[in-house]
């Protein structure tokens, strides 16, 4: 039996994760944290990190931004292998994080998308990018989401730059709001709508072609098979720090 702690656990991510360990007989939830203290639940959901009282095997976060960091710096320096689901952190974070879990003894996972067609999708992209790497990101996301461009785009913006092996042809970054964001010489578009969960699409431009991988998160159950699968192998994992849920597949 794996006990998992549920930082966030009163959020939409959070209750989904909760019910899913319920319903799974070898993970346990044991606690929680959010903003506000609740003993709603057959566990506890602490209101802070001060007043955690009881241990677990794995956390696994899915707050904000600028939680998730503090979270982890206290759930690897208490014993606990962190996965990080939300979105929003920088590479010093996660270098940070890294180092934290190598003097610890500890594992950290950051993995911008749990869901197999976005990791798919950042797979072939970042495949397609060695023969085209002219290349734009668009991400759609439910109204509510706090950051932009998502997590997921980030990561594809950056995996894309790393597999291209020739420079773009398209016009340079420019000032015009209009052209988006570049991460990584990537420009990155983000639409905040209601009525969508999380979707993005990649696509390519070369001389007389095109190529446009999407994937759609049309429910957030999308994320739960991943989740399972991190929360099983984290302890395993050969490095302090991994990105990403391919070294799992
Ligand atoms: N990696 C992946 O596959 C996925 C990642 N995500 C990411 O997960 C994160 C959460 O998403 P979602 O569940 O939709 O967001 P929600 O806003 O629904 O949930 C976030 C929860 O965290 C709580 N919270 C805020 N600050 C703290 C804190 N300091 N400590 C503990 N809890 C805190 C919030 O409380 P309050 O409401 O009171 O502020 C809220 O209950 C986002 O960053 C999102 O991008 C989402 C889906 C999939
Ligand atoms: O906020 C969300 O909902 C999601 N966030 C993650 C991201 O920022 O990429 C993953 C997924 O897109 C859902």
């Amino acid at each position: 039996m794996t006990t998992v702690f549920v930082s966030g656990a009163s959020g939409k991510m959070g209750r989904k994760v909760v019910h899913m360990l319920q319903a799974t007989d070898d993970l346990r939830v044991v606690g929680g944290l959010d903003r506000a203290a609740s003993d709603a639940e057959d566990f506890p959901i602490f209101g802070d990190t001060a007043d955690i009282n009881v241990t677990a095997d794995v956390w696994v976060d899915f707050t904000i931004p600028t939680a998730a960091r503090k979270n982890a710096e206290y759930s690897l320096a208490h014993g606990f292998d962190t996965i990080i689901g939300t979105s929003g952190m920088s590479n010093d974070d996660f270098a940070a994080l890294g180092k934290i879990a190598a003097d610890n003894g500890r594992k950290v996972m950051i993995v911008p998308n749990f869901g197999i067609s976005a990791v798919l999708m950042m797979q072939f992209a970042a495949k397609a990018a060695k023969y085209m790497p002219d290349a734009e990101v668009v991400e759609i996301h439910h109204s509510d989401k706090i950051d932009a461009p998502s997590g997921t785009a980030r990561a594809t913006a950056q995996a894309i730059s790393k597999a291209r092996q020739a420079k773009p042809v398209a016009p340079k970054q420019t000032d015009a709001p209009a052209r988006g964001e570049w991460i990584d010489d990537v420009p990155v578009h983000a639409l905040r709508l209601p009525g969508y969960v999380a979707q993005e699409e990649v696509i390519f431009g070369a001389e007389g072609e095109s190529l446009s991988i999407s994937q759609i998160s049309y429910d957030r159950s999308s994320f739960m098979a991943g989740i399972r699968l991190a929360i099983r192998n984290v302890a395993d994992l050969p490095d302090a720090l991994t990105v990403g849920l391919d070294s799992l597949l």
